[in-house]
């Protein structure tokens, strides 16, 4: 099966690491040691020729793990170099520390030492892991700017990170003490060694692009998480990550990706499929609506049919033939159309034009059908209460962040101050409060999209190394695949997340010089890997082709 990636925040981290230790069947040393030992491995594969390292060790169970790395390099041949705090540690950190100091020194873990110390291969960040709560200061600020390139772009170090670039908060992906749009000297790692899952500073903010390469170490916690959070068999898991595969245990579908073959056992027509209803605008606008109805086409709709007003409905006769095409032209033509449930999914606001769409949409929301809101709609919404009241469940926000600003200003607000406590309030906070105050599935767009259900659910999709998804009609695509596969029958937050994985994958697969008529044209090469990813990966189950 496609597998998500639970994502753990650092409290859960922490009480996992807890509940390990006192169960008396591990300890802290040994965590330590594993730890440590998965960053030198993780060294040593990128490094097979022994070199030199400078490890920077802070005043925690970071700087614990960086001394064992510095053991086990110097171990395996390399000229190790280790600057570090004078303070009383942990145990388990003081232990290791003392490890090192029968094998070497420790010099002060200043930006003068640092700067004016030989040229090292790697340079090894264990100055603070999960226990970040402010924004560092004084030396090791100055060091921290220095990893970040402040002496110059090419004096900057090549930094492996000890579980996160120091300084950056790990459950917002914000840099404490520094705007969140970055700009700041922060370390950029070229590979960043995580324990046991990713956090959301890894996938969100400014994390994906600090990090570098990210590699999560298994150091043999999971048992505690199943015990400790009740693991995943038991609960829905809350946050997920939609990489690199993908697995959605819903009840309907086992596993979306399987309902995508357009296998049924009730014979495959095109009613089993669902029906998806776009609704455009106006005379010179309906570019957009049928860049999403194309897309819900591609993605596996039985039929899709675009609507748009009847002054421009000759404008939609061109191809794909395969849509249907209808004139709407106000909330009564709408409400006829939709006495015909067989219609199950409803994409509003891209090119459908404020006003019209504002028009529509409290008697859409009445019909309490999968419905996605994109674009004009949500500038709609973000000016009636009374729409915003009127959203469902069964609703897919679908917002980029000016538009997420219109819709829930405060929210919004809160994610432009520059953040100096960790944890810091996220992007994933923001859309988590969101959908819980408007009752709907919200979408928050950008390279790091974060996809939120009103119970608190929700899943990180970053996608940093797509640039070119940037382009006119990408959104309106995105709305398109998603109501598709509403249509299909996948819930909202599945077909959200899924929508989103099999979009990004569109864009890298077609890569730079996308436009967005490219996209739901490479949308079934998307579904054959998928397909053969998830057949090749998945054990033997025979999954319910529905
Ligand atoms: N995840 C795991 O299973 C394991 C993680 N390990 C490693 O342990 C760290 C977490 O260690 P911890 O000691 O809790 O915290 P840090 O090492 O990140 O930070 C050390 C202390 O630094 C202080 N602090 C916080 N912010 C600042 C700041 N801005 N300036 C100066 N000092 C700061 C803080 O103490 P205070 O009392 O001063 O607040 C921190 O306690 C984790 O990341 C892993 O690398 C285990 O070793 C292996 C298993
Ligand atoms: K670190």
């Amino acid at each position: 099966m496609l597998k998500g990636t639970e994502v753990l925040t650092t409290a859960q981290m922490r009480a996992i690491e807890s509940a390990a230790m006192a169960s008396g069947q591990v300890t802290g040393l040994d965590l330590m040691e594993r730890a440590g030992r998965a960053v030198a491995d993780q060294i040593r594969l990128r490094w097979p020729k022994a070199g030199r390292a400078t490890v920077l060790c802070g005043p925690g169970n970071n700087g614990g793990d960086g001394y064992v790395v510095a053991r086990l390099l110097h171990r395996a041949g390399w000229q190790v170099r280790v600057l570090g705090m004078d303070n009383t540690p942990g145990p388990d950190a003081a232990e290791m520390k003392r490890q090192w100091q029968m094998i070497g020194g420790i010099a002060p873990l200043t930006e003068r030492e640092l700067r004016n110390g030989p040229e090292s291969d790697a340079c090894v960040d264990a100055i603070f892991g999960t226990g970040l709560t402010r924004a560092p200061e004084g030396e090791i600020a100055a060091i921290l700017a220095h990893l970040g390139g402040s002496g110059g772009r090419d004096h900057r170090p090549c930094v492996v990170s000890v579980d996160c670039p120091s300084g950056m908060c790990m459950d917002s992906g914000a840099m404490l003490g520094q705007p969140r749009t970055g700009g700041g000297f922060a370390p950029h790692a070229r590979l960043t060694v995580a324990f046991d899952s990713p956090k959301p500073g890894h996938l969100i903010g400014l994390g994906p692009v600090l990090c570098g390469a990210l590699v999560v170490a298994d150091i043999g916690l999971q048992s505690w998480r199943e015990r400790t959070l009740d693991g995943p068999g038991q609960r829905p898991v809350r946050l997920q990550a939609i990489w690199p595969g993908f697995d959605i245990p819903d009840q309907r579908f086992r596993s979306p990706t399987a309902t995508l073959g357009k296998h049924s056992v009730s014979g495959s027509h095109k009613y089993s499929h669902g029906h998806a209803l776009v609704l455009a605008g106006g005379p010179a606008k309906g570019g957009a609506a049928r860049l999403s109805a194309r897309a819900a086409l591609r993605i596996g709709a039985g039929l899709v049919t675009v609507g748009p007003s009847r002054e421009a409905l000759h404008e939609h006769s061109g191809p794909p033939d395969a849509l249907m095409r209808l004139a709407i032209d106000d909330a009564g033509g709408l409400c006829d159309l939709l006495a015909d449930k067989r219609i199950n999914a409803v994409c509003i606001g891209p090119g459908c034009g404020i006003g019209r769409a504002a028009d529509l949409l409290a008697d859409l929301l009445r019909a309490r059908r999968a419905t996605v809101l994109d674009a004009d709609v949500l500038t709609a919404l973000s000016r009636n209460a009374d729409l915003m009241a009127g959203l469902h469940g069964d609703c897919v926000l679908t917002p980029h962040m000016g538009e997420f600003a219109r819709l829930f200003p405060d929210l919004a607000e809160r994610l432009e101050e520059t953040p100096t406590q960790g944890p810091a309030w996220s992007k994933l906070d923001a859309a988590r409060e969101a959908a819980a105050r408007c009752g709907a599935v919200v979408l928050l767009k950008g390279p790091d999209t974060v996809i939120a259900h009103p119970d608190g659910r929700a899943r990180i999709h970053s996608a940093f190394d797509v640039p070119w998804l940037a382009t006119a009609g990408a959104g309106d695509v995105l709305a398109g695949m998603i109501t598709g596969l509403l249509a299909r029958g996948l819930t909202p937050l599945d077909a959200a997340s899924l929508g989103t994985l099999i979009h990004a994958r569109a864009a890298r697969l077609f890569g730079p010089g996308l436009i967005a008529d490219d996209l739901p044209d490479i949308v079934p090469q998307v579904l054959r890997a998928l397909q053969k990813f998830q057949s090749s990966s998945s054990v033997a189950t025979a999954l319910p082709m529905t």
